[in-house]
């Protein structure tokens, strides 16, 4: 039997312990850094302050998970029996231990976390109890919360755990919440979509998370959906510590609350406008230019459509970053599906429309930083192509992919043994003070 998923943590971990025991004790006091008041002012932009094994993002050519680009990732991960796209189970592996698995040790993954899915009638009743109103967003996180009550860390924690033992209940919590997601997602869908007349189906137990999340909704049948959601789950899952979502899971989870707690935190970050929720938007945007322009695509139809987005005050969701200064690698993995699978489909084909008008258009303000689309300026056409067209849902697969990335580290949090987090913070007097300016 090949090692699972925490034997494989655990038998590296002493090194990896014993790598950051050294690197402390030879250069813990080495300067890495300094930062200036507009830094302090400015979201605390690329203020390097965080540890995070997962993934580390350059900002010319995006992210790297454990050291290898997206394609890497793509060709090197194992895949579904008949399958082309890598399963999100491999990617969590890679990200927890730094090493590839087996595609026997990723079949035994996705047979752990579908035995885990079954979700307590208490969170059945709580999502069923939601006004169909409240934002998909807000009820996942609701769901996740609840979860709480059946958190094996909190429970150990109040019995009274030794510290060396955090790390294996934060992985067991980690893999319970995880394998949930997909039954309280399709849920939610069914509850707000479908008017609670149709229920998702059972998980199947020989199944892979992305196909169960696909079936649950309701679009089993269709297989390049389900292909697509390997590849959604595996692009979405993690983009360094410093976002909205891993930083927030990250610093609630530094406070030792649950694993469950830690991530609807993360999740409720994921839903702001300028983070996960950009998808939706995105997609709401593309719909308003459609409804405007019609069937004029030209240059100067776009042109003007996205200057009147723009004059209004308004951000062009899908488009810029605060680090990456070129097109988000993860677009692009998603523009090659579309260009394979439904090249002739007219909202993509307004998606590369604005691909090649937005970045100028953008720079004309003299403001942006980076002019160039992120991964959700195009998630949401492949969603609709293929029939899911909720808008409102959309934030919710992200979520159910960001999950991997930061639950990932939570664990690795807890086994490094990382403390409570807790920056400096002053008021604007004293750092006039500091910098000697009268005020
Ligand atoms: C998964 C993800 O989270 S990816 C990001 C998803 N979010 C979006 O796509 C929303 C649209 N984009 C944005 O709002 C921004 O580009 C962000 C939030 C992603 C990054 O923000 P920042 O790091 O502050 O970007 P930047 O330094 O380039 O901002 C400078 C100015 O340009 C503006 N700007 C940046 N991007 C855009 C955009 N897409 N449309 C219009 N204006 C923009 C900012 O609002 C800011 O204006 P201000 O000085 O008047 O406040
Ligand atoms: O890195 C960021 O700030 C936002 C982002 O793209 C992500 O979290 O996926």
């Amino acid at each position: 039997m090949p090692k699972t998923l925490k034997e494989t943590f655990a038998a590296k971990l002493p090194e990896e312990l014993l790598k950051v025991k050294e690197l402390r004790k030879n250069h813990g006091s080495k300067v890495v850094g300094e930062i200036t008041l507009d830094q302090v002012y400015g979201g605390a932009r690329g203020i390097k302050s965080l540890v995070w094994e997962g993934s580390v993002l350059d900002s010319e050519e995006g992210i790297r998970y454990r050291g290898r680009t997206i394609p890497e990732c793509r060709t090197q991960l194992p895949k579904a029996p008949g399958g082309s796209e890598p399963l999100p189970e491999g990617l969590f592996w890679l990200l927890l231990t730094g090493e590839i698995p087996s595609e026997q040790q990723v079949r035994m993954l996705s047979a752990d976390w579908a035995a885990r899915s079954d979700l307590p009638t208490y969170v059945v009743d709580l999502i069923d109890r939601c006004p169909q109103d409240l934002h998909p967003m807000a009820q996942l996180s609701l769901a996740v919360t609840a979860l709480e009550r059946d958190s094996s860390f909190a429970k150990a924690y109040a019995r009274g755990m030794n510290k060396q033992e955090y790390w294996e209940y934060t992985f067991e919590d980690s893999m319970n919440l995880i394998a949930k997601l997909p039954s309280i997602a399709s849920r939610i869908y069914h509850n707000v979509f479908r008017q609670g007349k149709t229920t998702p189906v059972a998980v199947e137990k020989d199944k892979d998370y992305a196909f169960n999340l696909v079936n649950q909704l309701g679009f089993g049948d269709i297989e390049d959906f389900t292909e697509l959601m390997r590849l959604y789950v595996t692009l979405h899952t993690d983009h360094e510590g410093g976002n909205v979502s891993a930083h927030a899971t990250h610093l609630v989870g530094s406070a030792l609350s649950s694993p469950m707690l830690s991530l609807a935190a993360g999740f409720n970050g994921l839903s702001g406008p300028l983070h996960g929720l950009a998808n939706q938007e995105s997609l709401n945007w593309l719909q308003k230019a459609k409804a405007a322009v019609g069937d004029d695509l030209s240059d100067q139809a776009i042109t003007a459509y996205i200057r009147s987005t723009l004059s209004s005050g308004q951000v062009l969701p899908g488009y810029g970053h605060s680090i990456l200064r070129k097109t988000d690698p993860r677009y692009l993995a998603q523009r090659e599906f579309a260009l394979r699978h439904l090249p002739n489909d007219p909202l993509f084909k307004l998606v590369s429309q604005l691909y090649k008008i937005a970045p100028a258009v953008l720079k004309e303000q003299g403001k942006v930083k980076n002019p160039y689309p992120n991964i959700d300026a195009h998630s949401g056409v492949l969603l609709q192509h293929y029939g899911l067209k909720e808008t409102r849902f959309y934030t919710v697969l992200f979520a159910c992919s960001r999950a991997l990335g930061v639950l990932a580290q939570l664990i690795i949090d807890r086994a490094y043994g990382f403390p409570i987090e807790r920056p400096k913070s002053y008021s604007t007097e004293a750092w006039a003070r500091m910098v000697k300016a009268k005020l």
